[in-house]
């Protein structure tokens, strides 16, 4: 089913600290099931607009709907799923194995101290299989390589069944054939089974067969209908980097 409601409905955001503008009047819609990537330059504002739509930091003005509710009204955390920059980079004596940190996705969903259920377990070996590393569930997190441990921050999200999961530069520091292994995954997961993807990334190339939109941050919302224009969107955003302006808005179709 269709949400005629965007997931996310952001309204003339914007965010200014310190008397600098970080964002500026940014408005964008996120649907159901689509695959969105946000590229920009380093310090474009990227991954302050995600705290902002995970109410993670407040704007300056402007609103940020989630599932048609005020930030403040919304409750059901559970159904995103977020993946910080830089969420891979453990400590190699982190004393957790990769089944202790999937595991970590199911506790907003428990009582602080309620036991961990049958369909918890399920949930839990669900989206460790989905990451392709069940195999590795005992081993200590921190041992992991890079490409492992980003698949395990992702199955501790995939853990709470999110309806959308949020990637925040997964790829930092990983190898190119985990990468295309972990892009397989992404498409796989958008595609079969209908999760919304929002991916901050610097890679758009390889992705811009799988995404249905590009934004481009900086400071202001560059919008693409397509993937085909994603790639020209990349370049004009490279050559700016100092006042882009909104080139094209797109109009969801139901
Ligand atoms: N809480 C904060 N305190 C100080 N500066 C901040 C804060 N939040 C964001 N900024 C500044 O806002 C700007 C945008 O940062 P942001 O991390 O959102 O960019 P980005 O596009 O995600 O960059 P990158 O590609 O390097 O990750 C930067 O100049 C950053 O220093």
């Amino acid at each position: 089913m269709k949400f005629t409601v965007p997931i996310f409905d952001v309204k003339n955001l914007s965010f200014i600290l310190k008397e600098q503008t970080i964002l500026s009047n940014i408005s964008l819609e996120i649907f159901s099931s689509e695959y969105i990537a946000i590229i920009g330059p380093n310090g474009g504002g990227k991954t302050t607009l995600i705290r902002m739509l995970l109410g993670l930091e407040k704007p300056t003005s402007g609103e940020v709907r989630i599932y048609g509710k005020k930030l403040s009204h919304f409750k059901e955390w559970h159904k995103i799923g977020y993946v910080p920059q830089r969420a891979a980079q453990i400590d190699s004596s982190f004393p957790a194995t990769v089944s202790d940190i999937v595991k970590m996705g199911r506790t907003s969903q428990r009582s602080l101290f309620g036991a961990f259920s049958k369909v918890d377990k399920q949930l839990v070996d669900d989206a460790m299989a989905k990451m392709d590393i069940s195999d590795l569930k005992d081993k200590m997190v921190g041992t992991l390589s890079g490409g492992q441990r980003q698949r395990v921050m992702i199955a501790r999200a995939l853990a709470s069944k999110p309806e959308i999961l949020i990637l925040d530069e997964p790829n930092t520091g990983v190898d190119v054939a985990s990468q295309k292994r972990f892009y397989a995954l992404l498409r796989e997961l958008n595609q079969k089974e209908g999760i919304t993807i929002v991916f901050i990334t610097h890679d758009i190339g390889v992705i811009a067969d799988d995404i249905a939109r590009l934004f481009t941050i900086n400071q202001k919302a560059i919008i693409c209908n397509n993937p085909k224009q994603a790639l020209s969107c990349e370049e004009m955003s490279e050559l700016y980097g100092i006042d882009a302006h909104l080139l094209h808005v797109h109009k969801h179709e139901h």
